[in-house]
């Protein structure tokens, strides 16, 4: 805590006590999950998502927005398929401008952020990494469900049955009710399934994602995400992966200036051959503010998990926790 760079402290506050965020006494009907039977609110409270896992219990989205989530995209989207491999439909935008806008709030002032340490190896030299970006994951591989009633795991082979305590080193957390309306409509859109929501949260042009694929071999080959952006914009540059050929699109990087709204959909070849990033920038290409990045992906496999939460949460079920407080404006 005390170590805490000062633009950390200029967006974000962290919340009281961990423990006063907890609801210690689940409903009657179990821990909440995105799916029915959810928590009874007091009656001055907002109604929220809850389980043992969240850190506190995590708004659903008021009914004005859920009702302005409408199920099909608000605009058709351009094909991205003139480059080699790269198969991408860009819907620009996917959420008309306010509610986009406004769930870009209820998000930010909503979901628990982390700022995640971890170490990499490079043959004998270890080196400790933070992430360059808050981020904050829900969601659990197909191989296990959530019991609705309890939000305890259960096989998803065997239709009831408990997992084995310890059968994950993390603690998956369900997807909570503020994330799984825009969940179900793209599903809806893009006929994809997903069971995965990776949300970054850029707080200003210093926050950035270096270039990657997300070709997690947990994903299965050809894997399909869809990429929303909320807030802010930022540029997303494209480059394709060296190739023994000299590719003529290697070395060159596409930018895309991806706006609140929009959303990516990658999907065949794109994550196998292309890298992707959001770099830094600084003054008017910050974007003026913050940026929340949600990915939904589909993980097939219980590494899926452990990979996700480690790196977007933490290991141990994260360290400090960062909430933004809406009246502070950090
Ligand atoms: O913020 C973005 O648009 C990209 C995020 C991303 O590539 C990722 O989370 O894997
Ligand atoms: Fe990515």
């Amino acid at each position: 805590m005390s170590k805490r760079p000062r633009t950390l402290d200029a967006f974000f506050a962290p919340p009281p006590a961990k423990k006063q965020h907890i609801d210690p006494s689940p409903s009657e009907d179990g821990n909440t999950t995105t799916n029915p039977p959810l928590a009874l609110p007091k009656t001055d409270e907002q109604p929220s998502s809850t389980h043992p896992t969240y850190p506190f219990p995590i708004p659903h989205l008021p009914p004005s927005l859920t009702s302005s989530l409408h199920p099909t995209p608000a605009t058709s989207p351009i094909v991205l398929n003139n480059h080699p491999d790269l198969d991408i439909l860009y819907y620009k935008p996917y959420l008309p401008p306010r509610p986009a806008t406004a769930l870009f709030h209820h998000l930010r002032s909503s979901l628990p952020f982390y700022r995640v340490k971890y170490s990499i190896k490079r043959g004998a030299v270890e080196t400790s990494v933070t992430t360059p970006r808050y981020t904050t994951v829900f969601g659990l591989d197909s191989s296990a469900v959530f019991c609705p009633q309890s939000g305890r795991l259960l096989d998803a082979r065997t239709p009831g049955k408990p997992l084995a305590p310890g059968s994950y080193r993390c603690r998956p957390r369900p997807i909570p009710d503020c994330l799984a309306s825009l969940l179900t409509h793209t599903e809806r859109t893009t006929g994809a399934k997903f069971n995965f929501a990776l949300v970054n949260y850029y707080a200003d042009g210093n926050d950035s994602i270096a270039f990657h694929s997300d070709s997690e071999s947990f994903l299965g080959p050809d894997p399909t995400i869809a990429s929303f952006t909320l807030g802010a914009s930022r540029d997303f540059l494209l480059k394709h992966k060296p190739t023994p050929e000299n590719h003529p699109s290697e070395g060159k990087a596409m930018k895309l200036v991806l706006g609140g709204g929009d959303m990516l959909l990658m999907r065949g070849g794109t994550q196998g051959a292309w890298l992707h990033s959001v770099p830094k920038r600084k003054g008017a290409g910050d974007g003026g503010g913050g940026r929340i990045n949600i990915t939904f992906r589909r993980a097939l496999s219980k590494g899926g998990t452990e990979n996700y939460y480690k790196y977007n949460v933490g290991e141990g079920g994260g360290g400090e926790v960062w909430k933004w407080d809406e009246g502070r404006g950090r």
